[in-house]
């Protein structure tokens, strides 16, 4: 993973947590840059989507042109909480259409008003301790096409896939100092 450049997409969202993160997972061994046009995304290897509103992102990405941009995107997609919900293929929303990059079907705010926020020691496939996983009006994936690789569920649904470079996340590993998911994601590109 040496000499990585990481994209975080700095529209919305918590996108200083998400740049810290990457930061520490390459310990100063490459580079992290914030993503507001599709220039900025030229020579990255990685880009992560954070959370924030999806619907709003959604519409910040049309305007920036960015959306073609990531739609041809050849490096890996760090996706996570609102990303989760923007690199689908369909969503329970008709506002706004998703990138459509990674095959999964997506219910926003899965977990409901009570539920929203919690936080979980979750299973992950390829982690040997579980993760301490931060929910916040998470969404879940009720349903992962052939190509994608379910890493976590919980009761109600799948909250982490991977598919080929990317990896999918409905909770939030840029909070909690856990970077063993920022380093697998690295590991693969
Ligand atoms: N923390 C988050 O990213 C919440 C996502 C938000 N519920 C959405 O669908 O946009």
């Amino acid at each position: 993973m040496a000499g990585k450049k990481v994209g975080v997409l700095a529209l919305q969202g918590d996108v200083s947590e998400h740049i810290r993160a990457f930061e520490a997972a390459l310990g100063g061994d490459g580079e992290v840059v914030p993503v507001r046009t599709p220039a900025d995304l030229e020579g990255c290897d990685a880009l992560a989507i954070p959370g924030g509103e999806s619907t709003t992102l959604a519409r910040l990405i049309a305007e920036s042109g960015l959306r073609e941009a990531i739609q041809t995107f050849k490096g890996g997609i760090f996706a996570t909480c609102a990303g989760m919900v923007l690199v689908a293929t369909e969503i329970n929303d008709s506002r706004f259409e998703p990138l459509g990059i990674v095959d999964i079907t997506i219910e926003r705010n899965a977990f409901g008003r009570q539920r929203e926020s919690f936080e979980a020691g979750l299973a992950i496939e390829g982690l040997d301790e579980p993760f301490h996983a931060i929910f916040i009006r998470a969404p879940m994936a009720t349903a992962a096409g052939p190509g994608v690789e379910v890493l976590g569920r919980t009761e109600q649904g799948i909250v982490a896939v991977r598919c080929g470079k990317h990896m999918v996340l409905s909770f939030h590993p840029e909070l909690g100092g856990d970077l063993r998911l920022h380093r697998t994601f690295l590991e693969a590109l």
